[in-house]
């Protein structure tokens, strides 16, 4: 269904690119209604004194101009739905670590092909007839015009050279300064009350201010070369008046041609111009159409019987090792606990398991599927709760149902009742309800996030940080729940609260595997006092 609609808007784009063909084709044999009228008038109509003909000559004139102006008319709404269509086209944006991409790169091609300027530089592919009739003209013609188009790209180039290094700082800038306005306003309620209000208000002032800067040193070599772009097209009109003249004295041009020799130098000028005001724009919308690729949708089959295989994986963000060769096996219906003292990479191993941290070097397989070191996203289906609960957009149903429903996760994480006592129940937006719940419902609602579609890998990151009984009998009874239906579950943590309800120990220390295996072997090979200081000072509470 999908694919047929792809098709069916594929046919219906390349209808339109060629409706644009015939209308630009069209427009542009009209436009050149306006030069003969001049040719025809200073050549036939002034020498013949015939007023018949010229009243003839200037309706066929408004008659052909008025047809020109519905065709460009048409052309332009041609693209711009082209450009809505592209848009409509492209996949959702992709976010990984920060980077969003996709909508910006979208809405820069809907809005430069709705342009004017895109228009005219339609016009581009037929400059070089437009160029044969200068030559045509006389010679000299044609080269002011070619020298013409070699200065304006000169002046452009120059522009560009010079406003590339502001651009790029302008905008790595702009989007510090959107994520700060982002972060406090998240922050405003405490802001004041940790005193970091006026702090916060110096550095948005300060960023803004080298941000005016940038701008205004931007503005300047626009301007500049804008109005030198100006100043040189209308100095080559007048220059083409002249020529006209001059060849025209030497009986080489008849007067109309004086004039339809101007019109012609314009029109072939105009359409270059424009293509390099919107080359910048143009280069950047082409980078996004070939970089663009749909993002994977589909859950990966799970392989009966398989687990989640882990062989020397190793973590390095900026050649700093975090995980060094960890190898594991997790079968399904197993539970294996992560222990280790803080800082040991617990979480570091969890987000690498979950693709939320690329894999410097090692294999790990979920369901026999191998994921890949750059933290590729297909892959089963996958539970994952993270140390700090982070929620994207959406109501609070939107952001608990990743794999399935949102009510029935809520009720198995123990928050169901919470979520209804909201102003809009499950339709609550998820900023509204993080301003009302508490840390721990918080962490509740991230659980259920977790349990929602019941995946078929549970990755739980320090689930278990309050000791609150209710949440543990919770916890306690998704945890027997995911084993019984069969899940690979692997759960972090600073204390062996957890133990009883695990198959598998794995003991961290600086990244490094200390001890793995069966809890019982483990707890029996390992001396006590070492499992307990890798744990931590509550280790052995269970
Ligand atoms: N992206 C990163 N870049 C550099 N270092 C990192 C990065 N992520 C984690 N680390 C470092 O790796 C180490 C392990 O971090 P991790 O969050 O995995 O610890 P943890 O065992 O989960 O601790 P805790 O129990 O306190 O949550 C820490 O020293 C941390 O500073």
């Amino acid at each position: 269904m999908a694919g047929r609609d792809h098709n069916r808007t594929e046919v219906s784009t390349g209808g339109a690119i060629a409706a644009l063909a015939v209308f630009g084709l069209a427009s542009n044999i009209l436009s050149l209604s306006a030069p003969l009228f001049i040719l025809v008038v200073y050549d036939v109509v002034l020498p013949a004194g015939s007023t018949e003909t010229l009243a003839a000559l200037l309706l066929m004139l408004a008659f052909a101009q008025i047809v020109q102006s519905l065709v460009d008319l048409s052309r332009a709404r041609i693209l711009a739905r082209i450009g809505a269509r592209l848009r409509q086209a492209a996949p959702a944006p992709a976010v990984f670590h920060g980077r969003t991409d996709s909508t910006p790169g979208a809405g820069l091609l809907q809005g430069l092909l709705s342009s004017p300027a895109a228009l005219q530089a339609l016009d581009l592919p037929l400059l070089p007839i437009v160029l044969c009739a200068l030559f045509l003209l006389h010679p000299l013609m044609g080269w002011l015009a070619v020298s013409g188009m070699v200065l304006l790209a000169a002046i452009r180039a120059a522009e560009w050279r010079l406003a590339a290094d502001p651009a790029q700082r302008l905008e790595v800038l702009s989007a510090q300064s959107a994520s700060d306005m982002a972060r406090a306003a998240t922050a405003a309620p405490f802001l004041a009350a940790t005193g970091q209000a006026s702090a916060t208000a110096l550095r948005w002032k300060a960023i803004d201010s080298v941000l005016s800067h940038g701008h205004l040193r931007l503005s300047d070599i626009g301007a500049m070369s804008t109005i030198l772009a100006r100043g040189l097209r209308g100095f080559l009109q007048s220059a083409a008046v002249a020529l006209g003249a001059w060849l025209a004295i030497r009986g080489q041009l008849s007067g109309g041609a004086i004039v339809a020799g101007s019109l012609l130098l314009s029109r072939s000028l105009g359409p270059f111009e424009q293509a390099l005001a919107i080359w910048p724009s143009a280069c950047r919308a082409w980078r996004f159409l070939r970089q663009s690729a749909p993002a994977p949708t589909t859950r990966r089959p799970w392989q009966a019987g398989a687990g989640i295989e882990a062989q020397g994986l190793t973590v390095r963000p900026n050649g700093l090792c975090i995980l060094d060769d960890i190898s594991f096996t997790v079968g399904p219906g197993q539970v294996m606990l992560v222990l280790g003292r803080s800082g040991s990479g617990k979480s570091a191993l969890i987000r690498a398991i979950a693709g939320a941290m690329p894999l410097d070097q090692g294999r790990l397989t979920l369901g026999g599927a191998a994921i890949s070191s750059s933290g590729a996203f297909a892959r089963p289906s996958l539970g994952y709760l993270p140390e700090r609960p982070v929620f994207g957009p959406g109501s609070v149903a939107e952001v608990i149902a990743g794999w399935g429903a949102a009510r029935s996760a809520a009720r198995a994480a123990g928050i169901e009742g919470a979520i209804l006592s909201l102003p809009q129940g499950f339709d609550t937006p998820i900023s509204t309800a993080e301003d009302i719940l508490s840390g721990g419902q918080l962490r509740l609602l991230a659980l259920a996030r977790a349990l929602s579609g019941n995946p078929e890998v549970l990755l739980l990151d320090d689930p278990d940080p309050g000791g609150d009984a209710e949440a543990r009998a919770v916890l306690f009874a998704a945890l027997r729940a995911a084993r019984e239906r069969g899940a690979c579950v692997v759960v972090a943590a600073r204390q062996s609260t957890l133990l009883p309800l695990c198959d598998l120990v794995l003991i961290l220390e600086g990244g490094r595997a200390r001890a793995f295996g069966p809890v019982a072997e483990v707890l029996r090979d390992l001396p006590r006092h070492h499992w307990q200081s890798a744990a931590g000072p509550k280790a052995g509470a269970a």
